[in-house]
């Protein structure tokens, strides 16, 4: 298993354990004149796993956009460990270790399982042995991969295509984990273990996690805070536990 200690260090070296690692501050963003985002907060702190609650449109992808760089916020910051990510851009963010599994995968069909997981290797930046998250850590959690390694990835199912993009960006040993619609096109019964498997990430290297998911009662399952997003604002949040039980939760999509 990797040495991780799940810490997050700031940029100027300080140790920031116990704050939220990552702040989502009033933003404001979208595309061209369409604005998506409208004063939208949350943060999610190096021990939890948080997921992101909505109905199609609402802008739960342009959020994750937003917070791995690849999206201009118009108003409101994005800090991780009490670092505002505004204006850095998408290459540094990810080799600072915020990791963004993006919807449908993406993968490259044609290199092979390992070549793919390699791949998410190469973008670690100040990596110690101590937070290096290794192949065998990979395999373990996605056993179904250890013995494809050297298949295409496009000849797997969606479900370990899944696992290819998830193992990837484990690879890059990330500070941080956004998972856009993990479970997207699985069977029900893989939906869960999947899940699950998110979990165990997060209890293995200690860094929190924010899920985008359709899959509302089996997300909660495994979070331990949700928000809800509508029409670009946030709208309700609170313990996963609380919301499961909420009878005007699913009201709200
Ligand atoms: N690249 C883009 N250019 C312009 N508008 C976009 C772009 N991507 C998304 N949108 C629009 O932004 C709004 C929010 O989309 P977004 O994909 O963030 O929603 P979502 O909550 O993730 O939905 P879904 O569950 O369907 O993925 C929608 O109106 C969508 O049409």
């Amino acid at each position: 298993m990797a040495q991780v200690d799940g810490r997050i260090t700031g940029g100027d070296g300080t140790s920031s354990a116990g704050a939220a690692a990552l702040e989502v501050v009033g933003v404001t963003a979208g595309y061209g004149a369409h604005t998506v985002l409208r004063d939208v907060s949350l943060a999610v702190g190096d021990g939890e796993v948080v997921t992101l609650l909505g109905h199609n449109g609402a802008g739960k992808s342009t959020l994750l956009r937003a917070i791995a760089g690849a999206l201009d916020v118009e108003r409101g910051d994005i800090r991780f460990a009490g670092v505002s990510q505004l204006g850095r851009g998408a290459a540094r963010i990810a080799q600072d270790g915020i990791a963004l599994v993006p919807q449908g995968r993406g993968i490259f069909p044609t290199l092979s399982i390992g070549e793919n997981l390699r791949l998410g290797a190469g973008v670690a930046r100040n990596v110690t042995d101590r937070t290096r998250v290794t192949l065998d850590f990979v395999l373990e959690l996605f056993p179904a991969l250890a013995d494809r390694l050297h298949e295409d990835a496009g000849t797997l199912s969606g479900g370990q295509q899944q696992m290819v993009a998830i193992g990837t960006a484990l690879m890059a040993s990330p500070k941080f984990l956004l998972l856009d619609e993990p479970s997207t096109g699985l069977a029900p019964v893989l939906v869960q273990t999947m899940l699950a498997q998110i979990r165990s990430v997060h209890r293995e290297l200690g860094i929190g996690v924010l899920i985008v998911e359709q899959n509302i009662h089996e997300a909660l399952r495994i979070s331990d805070r949700a928000y809800v997003l509508r029409l670009g604002e946030i709208v309700r949040e609170g313990p996963a536990s609380t919301l499961l039980d909420a009878p005007d939760i699913w009201g709200l999509f």
